[in-house]
């Protein structure tokens, strides 16, 4: 019978964690249906984009510009271009149909804001090269080209030019599905068609629509937020650079079997929810997000606020870092400065676990790859796990459980009750804690040890209604 209750009592949970999980995704769904088909479906506009920013069907042999940084504004000091260009390759290969036919580094020795970025040699060269591979574009990998860049590498080496802000946006265009990420990518490609064609009407009318959408997309979501927060649950937020292993940390411990982990950037553009219960017994909701990137414009990150937000709004927040990627130090640093430029409070960073995954893919010498103090600054909360192995994930569920306790303000509390009395119904009832553990005392089997997990809030007004429960109380950690 006592057994019974609580699995009745679990069962219950579980379901309206559930119930939550899947209504989620079901408001998503149903405002795509509603509101956006027309917007994002507007083929005159999808037309005149493709054309703006010369999309083709066929793909494009693409030659990639790497610009070797000197000057900081425009680039990261701390990373090799080689490392910087395969990142470049694999954004380009990272879209259906695109092929790299050809790259170079150049050095660049002005701040970047020249005409033609380079002096008459280097243009000369690039130039040469680009028709050689019969390439029909170039990527010139930096965060944003000005217009004047645009239209005179355009006029010097014949094909369209594209900067990374361009790249990622038409990755981005590619990979969103649900009605929310399509509206915040299209918000997103505004800026850059704008700067292509001067037409502010029309351009206005869409940004004023699409604006009206996202505002009711927030409006939803705290609708979402509002019935989280009633059922009280604590909810943990994934966060890393693009391809770290985010969607597969979430699915190790979640066995969420919907997640599909892909060997791809920005594979996730969907901020989900995922249930998932600890070893104490505290159910959680994992927030899956999008991945971050190095010098893309924030603007692009920002026209997803509306959906990052979950992550902000998380009690906790785990960042993936790929241990096993040779600029990892560079990526920890691209991630810890979009958190701050998203204004995540800095509690949440100090309490922010990190976890260095993939570590199966390192070899033996790598052991040595032992963090450096000065390279990415001790927060006590550091891990290495590997998603695929399992290795450290018992010892992250550890780590996890504890900060969780404190950062969504939970109490555990042991009550010595007589089986089957009023207290022990009120607290195994469902409405007022968490069961972590129950045991038969071992001095009298009539009573028994319940070992309960409530949020602060809710302890408070259960020692307001039920005074008398205090005599029954063995120890409590609040
Ligand atoms: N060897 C190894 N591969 C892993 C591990 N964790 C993830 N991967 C692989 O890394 C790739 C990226 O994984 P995802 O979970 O999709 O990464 P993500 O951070 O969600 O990526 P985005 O959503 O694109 O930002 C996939 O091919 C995974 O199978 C790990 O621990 N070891
Ligand atoms: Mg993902």
């Amino acid at each position: 019978m006592l057994f019974k209750q609580v699995f009745k009592h679990l069962s219950c949970i579980k379901s309206s964690i559930r119930t939550f999980s899947r209504t989620s995704r079901l408001y998503t769904k149903e405002f795509t249906d509603r509101h956006l088909q027309s917007l994002i479906n507007d083929n005159e506009f999808t037309s005149m984009s493709s054309a703006l920013l010369h999309i083709r069907s066929t793909g494009h042999r693409v030659f990639i510009i790497q610009p070797s940084m000197k000057f900081k504004a425009r680039g990261r000091q701390s990373t090799t271009a080689q490392l910087q260009l395969s990142e470049s390759i694999s954004l380009i290969e990272t879209l259906d149909k695109w092929r790299v036919v050809g790259h170079g580094i150049y050095t660049l020795k002005t701040s970047g804001t020249q005409r033609y970025l380079y002096g008459k040699g280097n243009v000369e060269k690039i130039a040469e090269e680009i028709h050689e591979c019969q390439a029909t574009a170039a990527f010139v990998s930096i965060d944003r080209l000005s217009l004047v860049q645009i239209d005179g590498l355009a006029e010097k080496f014949c094909v369209p030019i594209y900067d990374r802000y361009s790249i990622v946006l038409q990755i981005f265009k590619n990979h969103a599905q649900s009605g929310a990420a399509k509206l915040q990518v299209a918000l997103a490609e505004i800026p850059l068609l704008r700067y292509r064609k001067n037409d502010s009407e029309l351009f206005k009318d869409r940004e004023r629509n699409l604006r009206a959408e996202v505002a009711k997309l927030e409006q939803h979501r705290k609708l979402i937020k509002r019935r989280r927060l009633s059922i009280d649950i604590p909810t943990v937020a994934v966060v890393g650079y693009t391809n770290s292993g985010k969607t597969s940390l979430i699915k190790a411990l979640t066995k969420d079997a919907s997640l599909q982990p892909k060997n791809q950037l920005f594979a996730t553009l969907d901020v989900t929810t995922h249930a998932g219960v600890l070893p104490n017994a505290l159910n959680l909701l994992y927030v899956d997000t999008v991945g971050f990137i190095a010098d893309i414009p924030t603007t692009l990150i920002e026209a997803f606020r509306a959906t990052l937000n979950d992550a902000i709004d998380a009690h906790l927040l785990i960042h993936v870092c790929d241990i096993s990627h040779p600029d990892y130090i560079v990526q920890h640093k691209t991630v810890m400065q979009t958190l701050r430029e998203l204004n995540i409070p800095s509690s949440k960073l100090d309490s922010m676990i990190t976890v260095f995954n993939k570590y199966d893919l390192l070899d033996q010498e790598d052991d040595d790859k032992v963090i450096s103090e000065q390279a990415i600054p001790d927060n006590n909360n550091r891990l290495y796990i590997s998603c695929k192995t399992g290795q450290g994930l018992d010892q992250l569920i550890d780590v996890l459980e504890k900060r969780l306790m404190i950062a969504s303000d939970r109490v555990t509390c042991e009550y010595r009750v007589l089986q089957g009395g009023q207290l022990y119904q009120v607290l195994t009832n469902g409405n007022q804690c968490t069961i972590e553990n129950m045991i038969v005392d071992e001095d009298d089997p009539q009573f028994i040890r319940l070992k309960c997990l409530f949020s602060k809030a809710t302890y408070a007004k259960f020692q307001a209604h039920y005074s008398g429960a205090s005599k029954y109380l063995i120890s409590n950690d609040s």
